[in-house]
């Protein structure tokens, strides 16, 4: 993934100054204070929104000209889960993704099953999402997602409503999935295995290095 000359701005306000980025770990991090430029990031490197100046590119595409491939080969998980689950029951909800994606039907039953039983969340298939806790429809959210195995997997901030059991979970989970993975967070504990962690600060990346090396730049930077 390149980000050459890449800007954001919104409402003649920049969000993300001038960045040249080139991506080829398989675990990235993204960290920063709130309003940074992470969710932005994030978004960019999705083809979920094109950038104001520069380019993205993403396995070969220009995001801002085929979104929509970039959107194909892409998973992205949302903060909040809500904005992603749409069916009212848990496995509805996953077979959906699975139906969008073109996924034969007779697959599905057991990609769903073995996703869930992952996240250890098979008790959930028959439940009516809206009547899942927060943590639950992160849980979902995610796993609407990893069902689909997309080859790029961006994560943003998918840990905020979980229990430490859980997001540890997470956290193993994502360390063996073979896909690249984009993670913002929080949680610095999460991305102590992380190939790369890049540190945002008001549009502007301070740090990109090993975790130990920027989250101690980070956490500096907070001071
Ligand atoms: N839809 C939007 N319209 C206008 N401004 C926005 C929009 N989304 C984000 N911004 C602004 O862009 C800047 C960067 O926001 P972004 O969501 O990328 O930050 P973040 O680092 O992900 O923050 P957080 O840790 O709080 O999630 C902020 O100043 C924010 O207010």
């Amino acid at each position: 993934m390149t980000f050459s000359g890449t800007t954001l701005e919104r409402n003649r306000k920049t969000a993300l100054y001038p960045l040249d980025l080139e991506l080829t770990e398989r675990r990235v991090g993204l960290i920063g204070a709130n309003g940074s430029g992470k969710s932005t990031l994030a978004r960019l490197a999705g083809g979920l929104i094109r950038p104001s100046g520069g380019t993205v590119q993403v396995a070969g595409y220009d995001t801002a000209k085929d979104a929509k491939e970039v959107r194909r080969i892409t998973g992205f998980v949302f903060q909040n889960p809500d904005s992603q689950i749409v069916y009212p029951v848990v496995e509805e909800d996953l077979a959906f993704g699975l139906k969008e994606r073109g996924f034969p039907k007779a697959e599905h039953a057991e990609r769903i099953s073995r996703v869930m039983e992952r996240l250890r969340i098979s008790h959930l298939r028959g439940r009516l999402a809206h009547e899942l806790s927060g943590g639950e429809r992160q849980l979902v959210a995610l796993a609407g997602v990893l069902v689909t195995e997309p080859d790029l997997l961006i994560l943003d901030e998918p840990t905020t409503l979980l229990d430490l059991r859980h997001s540890r979970q997470i956290s193993e989970h994502v360390a063996a999935l073979p896909q690249t993975v984009i993670f913002v967070t929080h949680q610095l504990e999460l991305l102590t295995e992380f190939e790369r962690v890049i540190v945002l600060d008001q549009g502007r990346i301070i740090a990109d290095s090993d975790p130990d090396d920027a989250i101690a730049r980070y956490k500096k930077a907070m001071a």
